[in-house]
């Protein structure tokens, strides 16, 4: 086989020196953006900001992933593509490490992000096969593979087609985008506030502090984005129930997001007092709730029986008494308006 590993070097978007694992072709000399030491393989293209649509037909129809990322050097001259290549085999280490799955199937599947998609195109995402990222317009949004909560919400998504496979619209479509958010903002395990917020890094670039959502606080944030007014709900009672955002995905996320940020954090919320049990023990329910419990059609309710019963599975009751983590689920839910 003419092929074989070869680590290189390249800068991401945010100009670090890089360095990681791609593929030599010993005749050519070439190099490609294809990582074969982790699962099958995590393999990165670019679409040369071919109009988003025109790629996505074309992966649908003739599954084309894009245009392989190369270099006749040690040297990747692409950041976008560095970014999106590193980052996917920091989640796929992740959810190696914390949960023993391996790729979003558990079953070793090829990890394939195409870059520079769309002509200056505010978006990243998963199209039921690959994550897909844009490189914004430079003003509202930079090249989204440098978000690494991005790319591990993005990655989730294909999680989560391959488990409960949430139907992508109202409330379960809610609870798609929720645990994406969840799942990235933990894969990215910033400190403070910054690990509640979502897509930071290469969101207004000119604007410092803000992000597309707001885990801790979402009604900091405005719903401008979806030509809506009014801000982000924190209670089931404030939820979105128009058309827009498949009703409301990522409108409605920041419900159940609330709840996740109070089950880690603690908080009073709506004079609500829920103790915090950390993000080890968050991430392990959250992550059974999904894998275990939910279904394609789980709505906020289902959501909030599937938790307290994972959490119930994972630290059981005591002298008949639910534990504290237990505790904290059904309060985060109650906080929330959820039951
Ligand atoms: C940037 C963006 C635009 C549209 C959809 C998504 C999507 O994947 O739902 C998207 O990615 C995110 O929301 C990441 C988490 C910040
Ligand atoms: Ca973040
Ligand atoms: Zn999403």
């Amino acid at each position: 086989d003419k092929s074989e590993p070869i680590t290189s070097r390249g800068m991401d978007i945010f100009g670090n020196l890089l360095t990681f694992n791609s593929t030599l072709n010993k005749e050519t000399g070439a190099r490609y953006l294809f990582d074969n030491t982790r699962a099958n393989g995590v393999h990165t293209f670019h679409a040369q900001r071919m109009p988003e649509f025109s790629f996505l037909l074309l992966n649908a129809l003739l599954g084309f992933t894009g245009f392989e990322v190369t270099t006749s050097s040690s040297f990747f001259y692409d950041p976008a593509a560095v970014s999106a290549h590193v980052n996917a085999g920091k989640v796929y280490d992740y959810y190696k490490r914390v949960f023993n799955r391996d790729s979003l199937d558990n079953n070793g599947m090829k990890l394939i992000s195409t870059v520079h998609v769309g002509e200056k195109w505010n978006n990243a995402g998963w199209n039921g096969k690959q994550m897909i990222y844009g490189d914004g317009d430079g003003q509202l949004m930079i090249s989204t593979s440098g978000g690494m909560d991005v790319i591990g919400h993005e990655m989730t998504h294909g999680v989560i087609t391959h488990t409960a496979d949430l139907i992508y619209e109202g409330e379960s479509g809610a609870l798609n985008e929720s645990l994406a958010d969840i799942m990235g903002s933990f894969i990215e395990n910033k400190t403070g506030d910054d690990l509640w917020l979502l897509g930071e890094d290469i969101y207004t670039p000119n604007i410092p502090g803000d992000g597309l959502r707001d885990m801790k606080d979402p009604g900091s944030v405005p719903l401008s984005g979806y030509t809506e007014t009014g801000y982000y709900p924190d209670h089931y009672n404030d939820r979105y129930l128009g058309e827009k955002d498949n009703g409301g995905v990522h409108i409605n996320s920041s419900i159940n997001n609330k709840a996740a940020h109070l089950i880690t954090e603690g908080g009073t919320h709506y004079g609500v007092t829920v103790n915090g049990i950390g993000k080890q023990k968050a991430e392990k329910i959250f992550y059974r709730t999904l894998t275990h419990y939910l279904t394609a059609s789980s709505n906020f309710s289902d959501m909030r029986q599937a938790a307290v019963q994972a959490a119930r599975d994972l630290y059981p009751d005591r002298n008949g008494e639910p534990s504290v983590e237990v505790q904290a689920v059904m309060a985060a839910y109650d906080a929330v308006g959820v039951h």
